[in-house]
C-alpha cells in the first residue's frame, strides 16, 4: 500500500500546480507520462492543473478514507496555520474524498470555539460559505489530557467512528509533551490492517545534538522513518523548491557551480518585527535555533548538494546529508551575534528593545541576530564561504540566496568598471531570480554597465497565486512524499554543526552586539561578509520596466 502510494506521488511531484488562479501559464504540468517535447509550449489553466492533481490525490489515496488528527487543536499554530491550511486544501478539492478532521487538546472547548478562533486566518470568501459549512461538518473535537492513556483510547474510538481509515497525526504541541503524546498514539491510536499512520512533527526537534538524538531515538523506537514527517516549512516555499529545478534542469549552471567560479554564497533571512510579546519562548532558543540551524541550513544543502540520481526522497536526502557531513562547526571568528535595542525615533513596538519585553529574562544575552560563515569541505566547495545571516527587528522582510561569482580574469575594460556577477534567488517577498551581469550601455556609448537577467515571478507568471508552504507540505503528507521533510540523520548533522557554537554561547555568555530596531543589524556583520569574499559595491541599480525608445 505504502509503496503504491509513493509511485503516484512521483507523478504528483512532477505535475504540482503552481497556481490556484484562473489565468494560464506555460510549461507547468510536467507529468511523467507526457511527451516532454510538448511540455514547454503547453498552456494549462489552473483549473485544469487542479483537476489533474485531484485525480492523482484520489489515486494516491486509493479511495480510502482518511482522518487528520490535530493534536494541540486549541493552540496558536492550529488556529493560525493548520485549520486554515486544511480548509484551503478542502475547498480546492485537493484532499482525498472522505477525509475527516479531529481536534484533540486538554481545553474543555467546543468545535464551534475552535472555528471562531481559526476563522480570522482562513480568508473565507462570501461565496464559499456553504463550502465552509461542509468543511466544519467533517470536523469534531475530543478533549483529553496528553499523559492519560484512557483519553487516547477515547480519541481512538472517535477515529474508529469514521470507519477504517488512514491516519495523519499533526503534533501542533509544545516539545515538552512530544514524547508522552507519541507514546500514547503508538499504544492506542495506530491504524490497523492495510491502513497507514503518519506523524507530522513541528520543530523544535530538540535543543542541541544530545537532546535531538534522544528525541529521534524515542521516535525511532515507536515509528518507522517513513511514518515520520519532520516539518521545516521553508522546504515548502516555492523558491526553495525551485533550487533543484534551477540547478539540475538547466545546462548553464552545472559547469560554474563550484569553487573555481563562485566567490561566496549568502543565505539570509530578515524580519521587520521583534518578539512581539513571545520573548519568553524565543529566549529559550535564540535566533540560531529558531531560523539558522533549520531553515537557512536546509537552503544551504539544496544550493550545495550534488545532483541526486533521481528525484526520489531518499536520493535527495542522501545528497543533503553528504553536504552536511562536510561542514565543520563554525569558529568564533566567523560568527557575529546581535541583539536589538529600541529605536527612540521609532513608532510603537519599534521603541522597545528585546530586553524591554517583560517576558524576556533580565539581562538576557540571547542573540536575536546572527551571521555565521560556514565552509563545505569537499572537492566542489573547499574555501567558498557560505554566509548565513538571520535577524529579527530589522529593516525589511526578506529571505534570499545570493551567489556571488569571482572577478572576471584578465579584465580588458576600464579599471573598476566590471562588477561581479551575482545570482539572486529571492524566496520572499515577491519571488524572483535575477542574475546581475554587465552589459553594454544601450545606445551610442561603448561603456559597460550593470544590468540583469530578470525572472520576476509577478510579471512572468502574472496573477499566479503561490500556495502557502503548509498547503504543499500537508498535501505531501497525504500523498506519502517525504522529499520536503527532514530525515533524522539530516537533523542530527545539522545539530552537530551548531551545537558547539550554541554551547559556547550558553557557557561563555558573550555579549551580543546591540543593533537598532528597524536597521540592517550590526556593522560587524557587513565586515564579516567582506572578510568572507562577499563584495558589496552599492553601485547596482535596478530599473524595472523602463520603456525604450523604439529603434529606427
Ligand atoms: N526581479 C526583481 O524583482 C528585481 C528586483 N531588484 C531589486 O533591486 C534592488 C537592488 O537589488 P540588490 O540585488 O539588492 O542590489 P545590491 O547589490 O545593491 O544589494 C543591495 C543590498 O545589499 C545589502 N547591503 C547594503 N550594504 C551592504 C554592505 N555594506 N555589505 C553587504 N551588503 C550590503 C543590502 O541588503 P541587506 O540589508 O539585506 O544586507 C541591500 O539591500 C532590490 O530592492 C532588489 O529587490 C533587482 C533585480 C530584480
Ligand atoms: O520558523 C520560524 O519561521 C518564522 C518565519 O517564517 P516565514 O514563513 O514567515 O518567513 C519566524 O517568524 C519564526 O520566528 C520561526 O520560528
Amino acid at each position: 500500500m505504502e509503496a503504491e502510494s509513493k509511485s503516484k506521488v512521483h507523478l504528483v511531484k512532477q505535475s504540482r500546480p503552481q497556481s490556484t488562479d484562473t489565468g494560464s501559464h506555460p510549461g507547468q504540468t510536467e507529468s511523467a507520462n507526457m511527451d516532454p517535447s510538448k511540455q514547454a509550449v503547453r498552456a494549462v489553466s489552473s483549473e485544469e492543473v487542479l483537476a489533474k492533481l485531484r485525480d492523482e490525490v484520489e489515486l494516491g489515496g486509493h479511495g480510502a478514507s482518511h482522518v487528520f488528527i490535530i493534536l494541540g487543536a486549541s493552540g496558536d499554530l492550529a488556529k493560525k496555520k493548520i485549520y486554515p491550511t486544511l480548509w484551503w486544501l478542502f475547498k480546492d478539492g485537493l484532499l482525498p474524498a472522505n477525509t475527516h478532521f479531529i481536534g484533540y487538546a486538554r481545553s474543555n472547548i467546543t468545535m464551534e470555539q475552535i472555528r471562531e478562533k481559526s476563522l480570522p486566518f482562513m480568508k473565507v470568501q462570501k461565496e464559499e460559505e456553504a463550502k465552509l459549512e461542509e468543511f466544519f461538518k467533517l470536523n469534531s473535537y475530543v478533549s483529553g489530557k496528553y499523559d492519560v492513556k484512557d483519553d487516547f483510547v477515547r480519541l481512538n474510538e472517535a477515529i474508529e467512528e469514521k470507519g477504517k481509515s488512514n491516519r495523519l497525526f499533526y503534533m501542533a504541541l509544545p516539545p515538552s509533551v512530544f514524547e508522552i503524546v507519541t507514546l500514547n498514539v503508538k499504544n492506542c491510536c495506530m491504524a490497523q490492517g492495510d491502513k497507514w499512520t503518519r506523524i507530522v512533527v513541528e520543530k523544535p526537534f530538540g535543543k542541541d545534538l544530545e537532546s535531538s538524538n534522544k528525541l529521534s531515538a524515542h521516535f525511532a523506537s515507536l515509528f518507522k522513518e517513513e511514518e515520520l514527517y519532520r516539518i521545516d516549512h521553508y522546504l515548502g516555499k516555492e523558491m526553495v523548491q525551485n533550487l533543484m529545478v534551477m540547478r539540475f534542469g538547466n545546462r548553464i549552471y552545472g559547469p560554474i557551480w563550484n569553487r573555481d567560479n563562485i566567490a561566496s554564497v549568502v543565505i539570509s533571512f530578515k524580519e521587520p518585527f521583534g518578539t512581539q510579546g513571545r520573548g519568553g519562548y524565543f529566549d529559550e532558543f535564540g535566533i540560531i535555533r529558531d531560523v539558522m540551524q533549520n531553515h537557512l541550513l536546509q537552503i544551504l544543502t539544496l544550493v550545495a548538494m550534488e545532483k541526486p540520481p533521481s528525484t526520489d526522497a531518499e536520493d535527495i536526502r542522501n545528497e543533503k546529508v553528504k553536504v552536511l557531513k562536510s561542514i565543520p562547526p563554525p569558529s568564533m571568528e566567523n560568527v557575529v551575534l546581535g541583539q536589538y535595542v529600541g529605536n527612540p525615533e521609532g513608532k510603537g513596538e519599534e521603541k522597545e528593545g528585546y530586553l524591554d519585553d517583560p517576558t524576556v529574562p533580565k539581562g538576557s544575552v540571547t542573540p536575536t541576530f546572527a551571521t555565521v560563515a560556514l565552509f563545505v569541505k569537499n572537492e566542489r566547495w573547499d574555501g567558498v564561504p557560505f554566509i548565513l545571516r538571520c535577524g529579527k527587528a530589522l529593516n525589511e522582510r526578506k529571505a534570499e540566496v545570493r551567489i556571488q561569482f569571482k572577478d572576471v580574469a584578465g579584465d580588458i575594460f576600464r579599471a573598476g568598471e566590471v562588477k561581479r556577477n551575482e545570482l539572486v534567488i529571492r524566496v520572499q517577498p515577491s519571488e524572483a531570480i535575477y542574475m546581475k551581469m554587465m552589459a553594454k550601455t544601450p545606445g551610442m556609448s561603448i561603456d559597460c554597465e550593470e544590468s540583469e537577467l530578470d525572472l520576476t515571478y509577478g510579471s512572468r507568471y502574472r496573477g499566479v497565486k503561490m500556495p502557502d508552504a503548509y498547503e504543499r507540505l500537508i498535501l505531501d503528507v497525504f500523498m506519502g512524499s517525504q522529499i520536503h521533510f527532514v530525515r533524522s540523520d539530516e537533523l542530527s548533522e545539522a545539530w552537530r554543526i551548531f551545537t558547539p557554537l550554541l554551547h559556547h554561547i550558553e557557557r561563555e555568555k558573550p555579549t551580543p552586539i546591540p543593533y537598532i530596531y528597524g536597521g540592517r543589524g550590526p556593522a560587524e556583520s557587513d565586515a564579516l561578509f567582506s572578510k568572507n569574499d562577499f563584495m558589496y559595491t552599492g553601485s547596482y541599480k535596478w530599473k524595472p520596466g523602463v520603456p525604450m525608445k523604439p529603434s529606427l
